[in-house]
């Protein structure tokens, strides 16, 4: 399309905005705006959802001053139109379209049905069904949580529920590896868009994981974020935009583009966002010195280093941005004050103070234990314990929520919603969800397999200190000639192992990237084996073409060698054998590292090889981590705080009695600690992120998916629209476009596409397209349907017992939609109201007694010659009935506007006084948060006050 400043357009999508005209445009972009609701809206050009208004000859148009004029001419003059034509007074005038009133209706069912322009009952169905469909869909809680590529787990749902209903959530998502957060904050990001909560997201991840968030964001969620790093800025720069992060929407860009650039880091925090997400949080590291806010000094790199430059940015975008998702699996990875930094990213104000944070995990004992015993009590349906728990709550609870636990005696069943009311209130809850494999079931078992090998020589000579866990390192570091590959008994050992997997995919894992690089020309040169690598001193897009090469099962190779940047978020389930050539040198690495194969979607058992030298340092950590952390069988939530507790000794070279102690003492204070955390702070947050409940809502979630009623409507949606159609027996079905198609078709490439209905069919089958109600094909369906005029004017026979033959009646739907942003999340409590008329011939409305369901099922369709007859007959009573129908409506109007006040009234109300009331007694309910849900009630009533009835559609229905 080719825009010029001042020509308008309607947006097809949300006709409710009005008349837009056109206020900038920029190579791929057009700015329009909204008079009607004064709002600005930026399009990309060749995806812009915009409809050119062209008023005809003979249309009579409204103008901005309020005058309306008959159209007599209408020219083109350097891309406006220019119309000639005679006001009321029969006054000749001349006027641009940029005098066109603002709040022009795209649709005139009225002109259409007067000019026996009648469509055929099926379209008028569709329309029908279309609005119905649609004003349930922004009901229902799930809208946007259920549409996405992704098996519907209930420890996702239910924190993805959560999180999405928020305005600018702030909260980390710190499942461990490999749970699912990047999915978790996909659904929220995702729901948020659809429900108009946020508009411009940006995502912030490690350089290795930006091409598997641009895959997933893609394949699972719809989502087209716009990937950014230097060439591209600059590109775009050079064609012109002052601010590159201004040309799109969604954007994806690796941290290091604004920690390795001022300039960058402020046109991205110039560029306004609604949500930012950041993935692998755990590498931000608050820096200790004071000003480190200051722009100069933040790019000095004497006085930051990278982790600390990533915190203070982050911090910096985080006071601008309103929404913050920050996720770790490993939250304490650099210990309990570092998780204390990040909870302060998101809420400064409550995270000021660490001694009283730490002090405050204390009190969350006797909670968790008060919930636990009313959640046992509901699952094994036995008397609610009301006096222990009242007894356990008593000294941390508000008076109230003692009286409510009371009145659970006469009322049990509301224990679930109070136990929600308690970890809602009473946690870290709103702003921290970590589910863990304890409370989420079906992971795989892990199998070690050790190996112990006599160190050569050369390793055994060097101090075990300096040799710490990669002794081929340190070795090399003194050697000039010699290679460590030539005498490390690994190398052999694995060779060997190798052998005996024959056609397995292996994952081998080294911390640095010179032992990876010299492992890989030892293998390729002496035992010819061709192995994928993985590692930092490779480019984005070379690690990314070696992990497909690792992916590809028919002519990929089945050994990919990482080094530690290997052992972070990357996918490698389809994998089921990790070499750990060295041991990491923190648990919660060693974690990262057997989450590639340990996540969802693994299914098989894994093993874990680990060679390990006799008699270096790497036994004494082999032992701390087995024997001390039991890390080789599951995460250990005690474990970063014993590794600083005992990360002293654990770097010294030990003698034997020594290591044993270590060891036992590890093991001994790790159950304890377990004990401790079980029965508190983790039991708190296993209820909050993964309450028994949830499980509920999968069943919920998939009765929301109607997906018998989705088919139904795209094959009629098809037949209609003239798109051809083959199901198959596999549970997919291809579309194709025909020459019979009723113009542009959304989504339908010209090749045509196989698309499915079904979860499990789109899980299987990446290349199948997944349509569900929220697949923006079928969004951009109901957008057209509503949107167009076919379909709002027919008319139909009806045969009906109780109606004599021979008598007309008018039938008129009204449509109240709330315009502007955040539309849909108000949509959400009043989704476009329908008001619904039908007219004798004698004026009297019978909507009441005649339902539309009953004259559906009665009504046939009628010839057009025969329709067009019967219309002129009574072409001067239906002029009256309409008349009569836009009066009662305007009677009707006060009335209505004031009920729909209410109803939104109420509805935010109860937010607003849920939120005071959590904010008495949680320090987590931010005061923004209450003042936004203040602001937006206000401007909510203002939105339904501004609303206007719109004539939607109409039918003609006549008995035989
Ligand atoms: N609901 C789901 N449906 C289908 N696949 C899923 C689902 N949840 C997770 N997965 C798959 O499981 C793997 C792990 O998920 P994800 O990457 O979101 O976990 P993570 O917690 O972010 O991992 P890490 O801690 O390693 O960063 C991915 O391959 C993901 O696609």
């Amino acid at each position: 399309m080719t825009f010029i400043i001042g020509q308008r357009y309607f947006n097809e999508a949300d006709v409710s905005l009005g008349l837009g005209h056109v206020v900038a445009q920029q190579d791929r972009m057009v700015k329009l705006h909204f008079g009607a609701v004064d709002e600005q809206r930026i399009y990309a050009k060749d995806t812009a959802p915009l409809i050119r208004f062209k008023p005809q000859v003979g249309d009579a148009i409204n103008c901005r001053d309020g005058r309306v004029v008959m159209l007599t001419k209408v020219t083109e003059r350097d891309g406006l139109l220019h119309f000639e034509g005679t006001l009321d007074d029969s006054q000749p005038i001349q006027l641009d379209e940029t005098a066109l009133a603002d709040n022009i209706a795209l649709s005139q069912p009225k002109d259409r049905l007067l000019n026996a322009q009648l469509d055929s009952p099926k379209w008028f169905q569709l329309r029908q069904d279309a609005a119905e469909v649609r004003s349930q869909l922004w009901q229902s809680d799930w809208y946007g949580l259920i549409g996405c590529r992704t098996a519907l787990l209930s420890h996702q749902l239910y924190i993805a529920r959560q999180v999405s209903g928020r305005f600018a959530p702030r909260v980390l998502l710190a499942d461990e590896v490999g749970l699912g957060k990047t999915i978790e904050a996909g659904l929220i990001v995702h729901a948020q868009l659809l429900n108009g909560l946020a508009d411009r997201v940006l995502f912030l991840v490690p350089d290795s994981l930006v091409h598997q968030w641009m895959v997933e964001l893609l394949r699972r969620f719809n989502i087209h974020a716009s990937v950014f790093d230097e060439v591209q800025c600059q590109a775009l720069i050079d064609s012109g935009y002052a601010n590159p992060f201004e040309s799109a929407q969604q954007v994806l860009a690796p941290l290091s583009l604004i920690t390795e650039s001022a300039e960058r880091f402020e046109q991205l925090k110039a560029a306004g966002w609604d949500l930012m997400v950041v993935d692998e949080a755990h590498h931000l590291k608050q820096p200790e010195y004071d000003s480190y806010l200051d722009s100069a000094l933040m790019f000095d790199e004497r006085t930051l280093s990278e982790d600390e430059r990533a915190y203070a940015v982050i911090e910096a975008l985080s006071e601008v941005i309103g929404g913050v998702l920050l996720l770790t699996a490993t939250p304490e990875q650099l210990g309990q004050r570092s998780h204390f930094a990040r909870l302060r990213l998101l809420d400064k104000d409550r995270f000021n103070d660490y001694a009283a944070f730490v002090e405050e995990q204390a009190h969350f004992e006797p909670i968790a234990a008060g919930v636990g015993l009313l959640i046992d009590a509901q699952q094994h349906n036995t008397a609610l314990p009301l006096k222990q728990v009242d007894k356990l709550l008593a000294p941390h609870v508000a008076d109230s929520v003692l009286k409510e636990l009371h009145k659970l005696a006469q009322a049990p069943e509301n224990t679930p919603a109070f136990i929600l009311r308690l970890l809602d209130q009473y946690g870290t809850g709103r702003i921290l969800f970590r589910n863990t494999r304890q409370s989420v079931s079906g992971f795989p078992e892990r199998v070690l397999s050790l190996t112990t090998l006599q160190a050569p020589v050369s390793y055994v000579a060097m101090d075990a200190e300096v040799m710490g866990l990669s002794p081929e390192m340190c070795f090399q570091a003194q050697q000039d000639d010699s290679q460590w590959t030539e005498t490390d008994p690994r190398i052999p050992w694995l060779v060997e192992m190798l052998a005996g997997l024959k056609n397995e995919k292996v994952v081998l894992i080294a911390h640095h990237a010179d032992s990876i690089r010299a492992l890989a020309n030892r293998l390729r040169e002496k035992y010819g084996l061709h192995a994928a690598l993985f590692h930092e001193g490779m480019s984005l897009v070379e690690r990314d073409q070696a992990a497909a090469w690792f992916a590809d099962f028919e002519q990929g190779t089945n050994l990919l060698l990482c080094s530690e940047i290997g052992s972070e978020g990357r996918n490698f389930q389809f994998a089921r054998h990790l070499v750990l050539f060295d041991l990491p040198p923190h648990p919660d690495l060693l974690e990262q590292r057997i989450g590639r194969l340990d996540r969802i979607g693994q299914g098989r058992e894994i093993y874990l090889h680990v060679p390990i030298f006799n008699n270096t340092l790497q036994l004494t950590w082999f032992r701390w981590y087995h024997e001390g952390l039991g890390l080789f069988e599951r995460p250990n939530p005690a474990a970063t705080m014993l590794y600083e507790k005992f990360k002293p000794s654990l770097h010294q070279s030990l003698q034997a009695a020594t290591v044993e102690q270590l060891i036992q003492d590890t093991r001994e204070q790790s159950k304890q600690l377990l004990q401790t955390l079980a029965r508190g702070r983790d039991r708190l947050l296993e209820y909050q992120s993964h309450p028994p409940m949830a499980e509920q809502w999968v069943d919920q979630a998939e009765s929301a998916e109607a997906v018998d009623t989705l088919i139904d409507f795209m094959h009629r949606v098809y037949d209609l629209y003239g798109v051809d159609f083959d199901i198959n027996s596999n549970g997919s079905e291809i579309l194709r476009p025909t020459e019979q198609m009723q113009g542009h078709f959304p989504r339908l490439p010209d090749e045509g596409m196989t698309v499915t209905y079904h979860r499990h069919h789109a899980l299987a089958n990446e290349t199948w397209h997944y349509l569900t109600w929220e697949h923006p094909m079928v969004s951009e369906v109901m957008d057209m349907i509503l949107t167009q005029e076919k379909g709002n004017s027919t008319l139909v026979a009806i045969q009906h017992r109780d109606l004599k033959p021979g008598q007309l009646f008018l039938e008129a739907h009204y449509q109240y939609a709330l315009s502007g942003r955040q539309n849909r999340y108000l949509a959400g409590i009043l989704p476009p109201q329908r008001i619904r008329q039908l007219f004798s011939e004698g004026g009297k409305n019978l909507a009441d007694q005649l339902d539309p369901i009953t004259l559906d099922q009665a009504s046939q369709s009628v010839p057009q010659k025969t329709a067009v007859a019967v219309l002129k007959a009574k072409l001067p009573v239906l002029k009256q009935l309409l008349q009569l129908a836009d009066l009662k409506i305007k009677q009707q109007h006060n009335e209505l506007i004031r009920h729909w006040q209410k109803r939104v009234k109420r509805a935010l109300e109860a937010d607003i006084v849920r939120l005071q009331q959590l904010a008495e007694l949680n320090e987590l309910i931010r005061e923004t948060e209450i003042k936004q849900a203040q602001n937006q009630l206000a401007l909510a009533l203002e939105r339904v006050a501004a609303m206007q009835p719109q004539l939607d559609s109409l039918r003609i229905l006549v008995t035989m």
